[in-house]
């Protein structure tokens, strides 16, 4: 194989790798690259709101009212045309942040043909065919590689497969199979194995680690057999299946268009039913009736929603380091009412030091940690892990310190690394003076190792005593046990972890994170719930808890949500706070029945025990030092270590969150006024209340002062509270304002059948509708308001200026309406002042308990 690939065991020379390069390109995913600026123009097309919208201009069109149909082509061009450029500039930013969180590959390289390869870290762009790379559990996956070496290799494929349960992967000698021919070039795999080719079986095959899964535990050392556009990964043929449920953004931001854009469907042809009906009219309503319908939609709605989103990200990447890497994360960071944390690393610093080795009996003994340093060495050794975890460090400084230089050489035979749903490992040694006999190291947490202790009842609650006594005064606990067996001739498994006889404790001390207690208060003034969620003991896990002042209550411990459903799950973890022992699925398990409750649930952990419940939650946030497929798979990446940027970029989700949800607020309440308005007043007058092009023009100076929304700033009352949008609430507000809008214009409407009683007739009727619906929707815009920048007041000027001398000017004859008689503005400003007043009342009156 390596051969073939024109490589070796030692990796390949730069100036070769630098020539591949070349040859093959850079190993980036197609779909990665940011899409081009008509592209997205054609993408934002398929927009549901675009959608009815160019169904309506069509269904203009075809009954020949031209100037209804192209009214709706130019809103649906200009919002098009915007939100194409809005979400161009959003992407390459994302792409620009994207690149500042980008992971690395471990490549064995060597400056020339004599020299020692060294494992270097590359970007993984610059990986190519034949390059020898090392995984490590964390790390992502670079490219298609097939095995070489491998130590209790687990993968995560779930991007590939859906399965969330990692899978094993180790090497395969495959004599029998022909090489591939040509060499490097892709699609390697599939030419050595046709009956596989394309087939979701590959990704059974278990000496290959496709590109897109990344490692579980263990660790592994494989060639790089095809990259980029290449990887099976890239050709798959459901690229990207995202196994990302709906979030908090898909149900309030989505859920308000769909219903809209049925009331949408359903307008024109009630309208055109009832005019029959009541009027005797035919189908020459039909552009009234499309009209009236797009009056209905916000179609600003995507434009503004990207806009604030990607102005919210990029001025939090600014200010505080803080990177969103999906932008309606952020709406959901401000929706989030329920934080999970890991303890290790999120609340603790995750630099243990050695505090203690005791040996069953709760004396202090070296030969304890003697034994739980030769297990770190010694996993280490044959991982060929380029660094060790905390914990095996801690206890190799230790032991470098209190053990004589020589203590931890022995003949080291098999490893059994680390795994978090195990939580154990193991080091198999040549047993000294002993031949023919191999001595298994195991330490781990100390419910696991004690379970592989056949120990009597006693012995085993001693010892249970005095892990709890020391996880009760902060430290971190792992046990340490032995066992002697003859040497077998098989390869060791983790069947063999049993049957061992308990050498002791080691404590290690692991201090709280400074900034922790700060940002756990801040969280709870700001109406955060906190949960800890740790693989670690409960008493450890309590300790830390309390240091911060966070109340961690009664301590649940993970293997009693087993035997509960669902249901008793949430309501366990709505009532609790610390949760031990977890294992990465059931960290999972809690954070899904949180979200089953109803709670916009954020995940903040760093490791790959975090990975599940980092996909399971509504917004997946890591620390910036987060192993890499965590950074990969969170939405969110906070600054430094330091969870005080959490609290920031909550702050900023919630502002953003306020500006869509006033923007909606605002244009539905008045949009649904108007159309309440136009269909009451088009079935009591013998003539259209307006015209459809004046509906649309009417419309679109609307749509068009919306977009000062984007450049609002909320405000602080408003980022108090979760900012929750919930379809219902916010369409029982609008609905409100919108019968108050209703009665403003029918009220303009009988003081219009007065002012021009016969004179002018229609044109004047419709002039002077035109002219009041503009001032209402400029007073909405003032009085319904959330934010205080200085933006609205000056736009809802010009739209109100706009509305009283649109008529007025050469443009108004030009869409059917005439000049109004003087005696009508004192009346219109009679019926303003009334509707601003209610309006204010009704502001007052409720705005108060709810800030949804
Ligand atoms: N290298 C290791 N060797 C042996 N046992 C370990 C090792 N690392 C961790 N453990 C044990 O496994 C337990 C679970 O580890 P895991 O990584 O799942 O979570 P954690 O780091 O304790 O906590 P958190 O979930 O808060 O990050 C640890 O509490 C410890 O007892
Ligand atoms: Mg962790």
């Amino acid at each position: 194989m390596l051969r073939s690939l024109g490589s070796g065991p030692r990796g390949l020379v730069e100036s070769e790798a630098e020539a591949r390069l070349v040859r093959y390109g850079e190993n980036v995913l197609p779909a990665r690259r940011v899409p081009s600026l008509p592209i997205v123009f054609l993408r934002s097309l398929r927009d549901p709101f675009t959608a009815v919208l160019a169904c309506l201009a069509l269904v203009s069109a075809l009954v020949a009212a031209w100037a209804t149909a192209s009214v709706i082509a130019v809103l649906v061009v200009v919002s098009c045309a915007l939100r194409a450029a809005g979400e161009h500039r959003a992407d390459r930013s994302a792409a620009g942040l994207r690149e500042l969180v980008a992971s690395t590959a471990t490549v064995l390289r060597r400056t020339d043909d004599g020299a020692v390869p060294v494992p270097r870290e590359v970007p993984v762009d610059q990986v190519v065919p034949g390059d020898v790379v090392r995984l490590a559990p964390g790390d992502l996956v670079p490219a298609d590689l097939r095995l070489l070496r491998a130590t209790g290799l687990t993968m995560h494929q779930a991007a590939l497969t859906g399965e969330s349960a990692p899978v094993p992967k180790y090497p395969v000698d495959e004599p029998a199979a022909p090489a591939p021919p040509g060499a490097a070039r892709a699609h390697a795999l599939d030419k050595q194995d046709p009956a596989h080719a394309l087939d979701e079986q590959d990704f059974d095959r278990p000496e290959v680690c496709f590109q897109g899964s990344s490692v579980a535990s263990g660790s592994g050392t494989g060639v790089v057999v095809s990259t980029g556009a290449d990887t099976r990964f890239a050709r798959a043929d459901k690229p990207h299946r995202d196994d990302r449920r709906t979030t908090a953004f898909d149900r309030s931001v989505y859920g308000i268009s769909w219903i809209l854009i049925r009331f949408m469907l359903l307008t024109p042809p009630l309208v055109l039913m009832a005019s029959a009906a009541l009027r005797g009219r035919g189908l020459e309503t039909l552009p009234f009736a499309v009209a009236v319908a797009v009056g209905l939609t916000p179609e600003m709605l995507p434009v503004i929603v990207t806009t604030t989103l990607a102005r919210g990200a990029s001025a939090l990447a600014r200010t505080h380091q803080v990177i969103v890497k999906r932008l309606p994360a952020l709406h959901d960071l401000g929706a989030v009412d329920v934080v999970c944390l890991d303890k290790t690393g999120t609340l603790t610093q995750d630099r243990p030091v050695l505090d203690c080795a005791l040996d069953t009996a709760g004396r202090p003994d070296d030969s304890v940690l003697h034994w739980a340093a030769v297990n770190s060495l010694w996993t280490l050794q044959l991982a060929e892990l380029p660094a060790a975890d905390a914990l095996d460090e801690a206890l190799l400084d230790a032991a470098e310190e209190r053990l004589p230089a020589d203590a931890l050489e022995y003949d080291a035979v098999a490893a059994l690394p680390f795994d978090p749903v195990r939580r154990l490992s193991t080091a198999v040694v040549d047993t000294p003076h002993r031949l023919g006999h191999h001595t298994l190291v195991v330490k781990g947490a100390v419910e696991d190792v004690l379970e592989r202790c056949p120990l009597s009842a006693d012995e085993r609650e001693r010892a249970v005593a005095l892990a709890d006594r020391l996880a009760a005064d902060g430290l971190r606990v792992l046990a340490v046990a032995l066992a002697e067996r003859p040497a077998a001739g098989r390869p060791y498994t983790v069947a063999d972890e049993r049957g061992l006889t308990l050498k002791g404790l080691v404590g290690l001390r692991d201090a709280t994170a400074e900034s922790a207690a700060d940002a756990l208060a801040a969280l709870a003034h700001r109406g955060v719930a906190v949960k800890v969620l740790t693989g670690d003991h409960p008493g450890t896990a309590a300790r830390a808890c309390r240091e911060l002042g966070l109340d961690p209550g009664e301590v649940v411990t993970a293997a009693s949500l087993d035997g509960l459903d669902d249901a008793g799950v949430g309501e366990l973890a709505d009532r609790s706070t610390v949760f031990a022992r977890c294992s990465p699925e059931q960290k999972a398990r809690i954070v899904r029945a949180l979200r089953e409750r109803g709670h916009v649930t954020g995940f903040l952990g760093d490791g790959v025990n975090d990975l599940p419940a980092l996909r399971a939650s509504d917004v997946g946030i890591c620390p910036p030092e987060a192993v890499d497929v965590a950074r990969e798979t969170a939405d969110v990446v906070l600054a430094a270590k330091d969870l005080t940027s959490l609290d920031h970029a909550i702050v900023a989700g919630r502002g953003g969150g306020a500006t869509i949800a006033g923007y909606l607020r605002i244009t539905l309440s008045s949009n649904l006024g108007n159309v309440i308005a136009m269909l009451t007043a088009g079935l009591l007058l013998p003539f259209l209340p307006m015209l459809p092009a004046q509906v649309l023009v009417q419309n679109l100076c609307f749509d068009a002062a919306q977009l000062a929304f984007a450049y609002d700033r909320p405000r602080a009352a408003m980022l108090r509270r979760p900012l929750k949008l919930r379809p219902r609430e916010v369409l029982a507000s609008v609905t409100g304002y919108g019968v108050l809008n209703a009665a403003a214009d029918l009220a303009t409407f009988a003081v219009l059948v007065w002012a021009v009683s016969d004179t002018r007739g229609e044109t004047a009727f419709h002039a002077g509708w035109f002219t009041e619906n503009l001032l209402t929707q400029a007073l909405v815009m003032v009085l319904l308001r959330t934010g205080r920048g200085g933006g609205i007041p000056v736009t809802a000027g010009v739209l109100a200026l706009t509305g009283l001398l649109l008529p007025l000017s050469p443009l108004g004859p030009l869409i059917g309406m005439a000049a109004l008689p003087l005696a009508y503005y004192p009346l219109l400003a009679l019926v303003l002042t009334l509707y601003a007043t209610a309006l204010h009342w009704v502001t007052r009156r409720t705005r108060r308990p709810s800030t949804s």
